[in-house]
């Protein structure tokens, strides 16, 4: 211990002293970046006589402002390492190792943290970083012989011993050897500190599995199935990290994009980069892509306003045809059947619109047809497309010619006021600048007419070259009533009533996918290649197609798509290839099994409620066996809700909710609690939560957690299909270190069949 705390206080002041260093350094640059700009002009010479001297300022502008950008790199990346030495002021690094390689005589220690730390010299590591080739071994091996993997290539050598640490504001507060891979009390101590609003990094206590996903490189689609708990979303955060440091010459982080479940799983995540020193990845929903691509024309239907409606209608006849709709489009087959179709379209079958202006027809549908179809077939479609675009547009350029003499344009010109006269003005100075008579009235007049005409078309041959003749939404529609889905029961009704909800420009959720899929494979995609990796997570809320549809936008990217099958939200079922399609040799399948939010108490208790619960093993982390409260009814439940609430905060929790079914519900029990409580009521459109009480839907508490959880109210009137029971059993899972249930009357099935010595049963008092 001693030799460890003279090293702890030894890199505490090499910090303390490369800080200062480094301050100063900064000041000189700063200093410098002030002087560059004040004096900028001093240094360059004006001259505008003649091209030479218009050169010769040119370049001296120029040289004065590399300067001074040159200058303003180097303060950026002393501001960077400024950054980097805070963060390992406070815990300089959490492991060490005794390696001794292949071939050397004695083993070496090596200390690792969360980022590397170069002693005075620049030769030799006094830290490495967590991600680096050495530091694998920390995380995958126990005492022994060893290999990892180097640029190099493999290195062979013996683990002597490993060694964790526990620093607090820079001091060494502890250190245990172990000869286990991570040992438990360390992670035991992390996981005890309870949740938080922002996720936390988890480099000190990677697990092995764990630490194998984050550092896959050979896949192009990583493909993690976890349980709840299990670390799915740290390794992802970790991984981008992990990949952001190996690939730095080349990946930045606006290369890397996260798809998150909502707004608040995105505030939530994104802390942990920045934590880890690299900049934020991009991050989105699919909710808000739909939107933005079809937002404009379409109201389309929000993933949890589709939730919403299809656990709180009246079960009906349409409640069935909407279920049914669901189940079919979500489908590899339904995706299978629109391939055929846009196949087909090759010979025949496309849509078009008629090319309007001023509602007179300039060119009928039936025309484009004519020459789309008359064009070789052997040209693929989208090129066929583009070539009728260039025909449009020279037809559309006769048209524009016979315009200019229409009684509008006169019109138009007598009523030009006098801001658009000059612009109109100069435009057409511009246009002809070689031509001469431009002074005459007539030339004028005519000149303007032109313009006016060429401004009005503007819109319409931009919308051709967006190839906006198609008639996409008709071309759906057609394929929804398309033969081939005779053998699919009861899909006249879902045709019927999908086709007229689009035609009232009302989009289903379950329809925006396939029909950006169907225009984008016809008119070609705008895909982004400068992503060179997509993180997925709660992919199992994905259907298939939407999943197709994210390779389809990023061609360039690596995929680490992680989920867990038992937390599925949506109704579509679980997607049909595990989850993602693809070429199966570009994926590898990982599977975690462990969970370590929730106490073992809570995952023997929750993971009953699934068909195989022995495949989730709890972490050994001691807690209470969760609570089983029932009462006579919701109303007579608020009361126990509020006293278990006010319970928690006495008991020092700083995350408790309140887990209710739909956002229907959480407003109702809300306002009931709130004139008792001060409690957060958690929206769709909500970003970030304050720590204390919350109520909130169940589908917004995905891939988050709380110190304590209540759930309301799983009864059996509430909790009883097949999909409620993931969503039960999601709501559960959100807890790391309290669990209570409440239910008005009988108990959801899926409850019932949990052994009562794995919880305790309570009457609601009042
Ligand atoms: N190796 C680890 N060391 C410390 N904490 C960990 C580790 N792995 C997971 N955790 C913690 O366990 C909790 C769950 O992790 P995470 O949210 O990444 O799991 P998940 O599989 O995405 O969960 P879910 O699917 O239920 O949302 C978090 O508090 C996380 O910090």
């Amino acid at each position: 211990m001693q030799y460890e705390k003279e090293r702890a206080a030894y890199i505490h002041a090499f910090i303390r002293t490369k800080q200062a260093m480094l301050r100063e350094q900064l000041e000189g640059v700063a200093g410098d970046e002030m002087e560059l700009k004040e004096t900028f002009w001093d240094h360059v010479t004006v001259n505008f006589s003649n091209s030479h001297e218009i050169q010769e300022t040119i370049s001296s502008i120029k040289q004065q402002a590399e300067l001074l950008h040159e200058r303003e790199r180097s303060g950026a990346l002393i501001k960077k390492q400024m950054r980097t030495l805070r963060r390992l002021a406070d815990s300089p690094y959490f492991g060490r190792i005794d390696l001794k390689i292949e071939g050397e005589d004695q083993a070496e220690p090596i200390y690792i943290g969360l980022a590397s730390l170069m002693d005075e010299n620049d030769s030799d590591f006094l830290i490495y970083d967590w991600r680096a080739p050495i530091s694998s071994v920390y995380y995958d091996s126990e005492i022994g012989p060893v290999t990892y993997t180097a640029p190099a290539g493999t290195v062979k050598g013996v683990l002597e011993n490993k060694r964790q640490y526990v620093f607090r504001r820079g001091e060494l507060k502890a250190m245990f050897d172990t000869s286990l891979a991570i040992g438990d009390e360390r992670l035991k101590e992390s996981l005890s500190e309870g949740a938080s609003r922002y996720m936390k990094t988890i480099v000190s206590t990677i697990q092995k599995e764990q630490n194998q996903a984050i550092r896959d490189e050979k896949s192009r689609y990583l493909v993690i199935q976890g349980v709840a708990g299990s670390g799915k979303t740290s390794v992802a955060m970790q991984r981008a990290a992990y990949l952001l440091f190996r690939h730095r010459s080349h990946i930045e982080a606006n290369q890397l994009v996260l798809f998150s479940p909502n707004e608040l799983f995105s505030s939530y995540v994104s802390t942990v980069l920045p934590e880890l020193g690299e900049e934020n990845m991009k991050q989105l929903t699919f909710r808000g892509y739909l939107y933005k691509r079809l937002g404009r024309v379409y109201e389309v239907e929000d993933g949890f306003a589709h939730l919403e409606y299809i656990l709180g209608a009246a079960k009906g006849e349409l409640y069935r045809t909407r279920m049914r709709s669901i189940a079919v489009k979500s489908g590899r087959a339904f995706k299978e059947k629109l391939d055929a179709f846009i196949e087909k379209l090759k010979e025949g079958g496309l849509f078009f619109k008629d090319i309007r202006f001023r509602k007179k027809t300039l060119i009928p549908k039936e025309d484009i047809e004519t020459y789309f179809y008359c064009l070789d077939h052997g040209i693929p479609l989208q090129n066929r497309l583009r070539l009728t675009g260039e025909w449009l547009l020279k037809e559309i350029a006769k048209q524009e010619g016979k315009e200019r003499s229409e009684a509008w344009v006169e019109k138009a010109r007598e009523l030009l006021d006098n801001e658009t006269l000059l612009r109109t003005h100069w435009e057409v100075e511009k246009a002809t600048a070689n031509e001469e008579g431009f002074g005459t009235q007539e030339r004028q007049e005519q000149l303007i007419a032109k313009q006016l005409v060429r401004e009005a078309f503007e819109p319409l041959k931009k919308r051709i070259k967006a190839l906006a003749f198609i008639d996409s939404e008709k071309l759906y529609e057609q394929f929804l009533f398309d033969d081939c889905h005779r053998d699919t029961e009861g899909f006249a009704a879902v045709a019927l009533w999908s086709s007229s909800e689009i035609s009232k420009k009302r989009m289903p959720y379950e329809d925006a996918t396939p029909f950006l899929y169907l225009q984008d494979r016809i008119k070609g995609l705008q895909v982004d290649r400068s992503i060179k990796h997509v993180f997925i997570d709660e992919a199992q809320d994905y259907t298939h197609f939407q999943l197709v549809y994210m390779q389809m936008l990023y061609p360039a990217a690596h995929f680490t798509i992680v989920g867990d099958v038992s937390q599925t939200l949506y109704f579509h079922g679980p997607n049909q290839t595990g989850l993602i399609g693809g070429d199966e040799a570009d994926v590898k399948y990982m599977a975690f099994y462990k969970s370590y939010r929730s106490t073992e108490a809570i995952i023997r208790f929750a993971r009953e409620m699934l068909p195989n619960p022995e495949e989730i093993i709890p972490f050994e982390r001691p807690g209470d066996v969760p609570v089983l409260v029932k009462g006579t009814s919701r109303q007579a439940l608020i009361k126990p809700v509020k006293e278990w609430v006010e319970q928690m905060g006495e008991r020092g929790y700083r995350t408790v909710a309140v887990i209710v079914k739909t956002a229907k519900e959480a407003n109702d029990v809300h306002a009931q609690l709130s004139e008792w409580l001060d409690i957060q009521l958690v929206a769709k459109d909500h970003h970030e939560y304050k720590e204390g009480a919350v109520v909130l839907p169940v589908y917004l508490a995905k891939g988050i957690e709380f110190d304590a959880v209540g759930v309301f109210d799983a009864s059996a009137s509430h909790y009883a299909s097949s999909q409620e029971r993931y969503h039960l059993y999601t709501a559960c899972t959100r807890a790391m270190d309290h669990l209570t249930v409440f239910a008005a009357g009988e108990w959801s099935p899926w409850l019932k069949p949990i052994p009562s010595h794995l919880y305790e049963e309570k009457q609601a008092l009042s």
